[in-house]
């Protein structure tokens, strides 16, 4: 029998053996016990079993791991289901998280995974040798069309791959969608023309949802070339459904806003590895944004690594990108790549603009930082030949680790 098995992680739960129990009945069969011989063998097939019950070493805390497997029969092979299955009534059930979900490959594969994926975006912009590097718009809101290609060129002129919406860039009469789209194609283009060098931009995709698809469409139509989508506002499901439509096809870039609401307590919600890692590349994302381990919004170290492992390990599904961010600056470029490794993504936003040659010398310095580590030398070594790398060490620092 297909089985679907869920890891829960219980604080000061006196009797786990019996809450165990109660959660593989309560959220398949119900009282299953109580009802007569015939009824029983027919909901057997439902019923969801104990696998494993697990006390965790702690002095302080009373926790324990418990894993319950559910059949595959009882729901529909989509996370609106799947969810409400193993974490519906149970996440507001006391002292409980939900640490991991385990597919088997027969209902992964009902799952598109990324379209693109961490292959197909490195041929999109023919880099292969190097994590990429992404920049984001800042200070743009109230602030004209010609304003934002401005940035947008400058950012692309020092040689960032990839540049991103703000997340709360919403539609607004001074930059509205299909403008950005327009006009950014524009002055990229003349940038690619001018250094040999492309950049992608992430138009963020934002409305009620029921106009997302057509929205969605007409920025395939008009030639955007990344989606960017506040997820954990909309739901999993509809960032699936932009993935699967044919008539999309573009690459899509999950921002994190709004997910700490379930991720953030030790004791209650979602891991951040299954919100931000697992579950974002099963229903498509090809970029997932995730705080880092060293920024202004920072995220415990083993979280941030555990995020990036499963969107990077191999499966029956396409990679996806992780891309730690937030707070990130050229200083952090040592620490970024001895943790995340070259299958990842480098994304600043003050770190780019905040240089004082502007978003060109912030776009240089990254790019001058990533080749000197990579040159196996220390961050200062490069500082002594690039001046952009020399004034953004000068005003943030910098971190100086071996890479293996
Ligand atoms: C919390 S991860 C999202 C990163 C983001 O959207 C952002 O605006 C970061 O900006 P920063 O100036 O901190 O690089
Ligand atoms: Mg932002």
């Amino acid at each position: 029998m297909s089985e679907l098995i869920a890891t829960y992680l219980l604080h000061d739960e006196k009797n786990p053996d019996k809450k165990a129990e109660d959660i593989a009945l309560g959220l398949t069969v119900g009282s299953w016990t109580k009802l007569p011989e015939l009824e029983q063998n027919q909901l057997r097939k439902h019923k969801g079993r104990v696998v494993s019950i697990e006390g965790l070493p702690s002095e302080q805390e009373n926790q324990t791991l418990i894993r319950i497997a559910y059949p595959t029969i009882n729901f529909s092979s989509d996370l609106p289901a799947i969810l409400t299955t193993v974490f519906g009534k149970l996440s507001l059930d006391g002292k409980i998280k939900l640490i991991d979900l385990q597919f088997d490959d027969l209902l992964k594969s009902q799952f598109p995974g990324p379209r693109f994926g961490i292959e197909g975006i490195r041929k999109k912009l023919n880099v292969y040798d190097r994590p990429l590097v992404m920049s984001i718009f800042k200070g743009v809101l109230g602030k004209d069309i010609h304003f934002l290609t401005e940035q947008l060129k400058e950012q692309a002129l020092g040689g960032i791959d990839l540049v991103k919406d703000d997340e709360i860039l919403f539609e607004n009469e001074w930059t509205p969608f299909e403008k950005r789209i327009f006009n950014g194609k524009r002055v990229l283009q003349e940038a690619y023309e001018e250094t040999g060098h492309r950049t992608l931009y992430a138009v963020n995709l934002t409305g009620r949802t029921y106009q997302l698809r057509d929205k969605a469409r007409k920025a395939a139509e008009i030639g955007a070339d990344v989606l960017l989508f506040n997820v954990f506002t909309y739901g999993f499901d509809v960032l699936q459904e932009l993935r699967e439509d044919e008539e999309i096809a573009l690459p899509i870039m999950a921002h994190p806003s709004f997910s700490g609401a379930f991720t953030s307590s030790p004791i209650y919600g979602i891991s951040h590895s299954l919100l931000l890692g697992k579950l974002l590349r099963y229903v498509g994302a090809d970029f997932s944004l995730f705080p880092s381990p060293y920024g202004t919004v920072a995220l415990e170290k083993d979280s941030a690594i555990a995020i990036a492992s499963e969107l990077t390990k191999q499966d029956i599904h396409k990679t996806s990108f992780p891309v730690p961010s937030a707070g990130i600056h050229p200083g952090l470029v040592p620490l970024l790549i001895k943790d995340f490794g070259m299958e990842s993504v480098i994304n600043a936003g003050g770190g780019v603009h905040g240089h004082p040659d502007g978003a060109r010398g912030g776009g240089m310095a990254f790019r001058q930082a990533i080749d000197t580590i990579l040159q196996g030398k220390l961050l200062a070594e490069g500082a002594e030949y690039y001046p952009e790398l020399k004034k953004a060490l000068q005003l943030w620092g910098n971190v100086e680790v071996a890479i293996s």
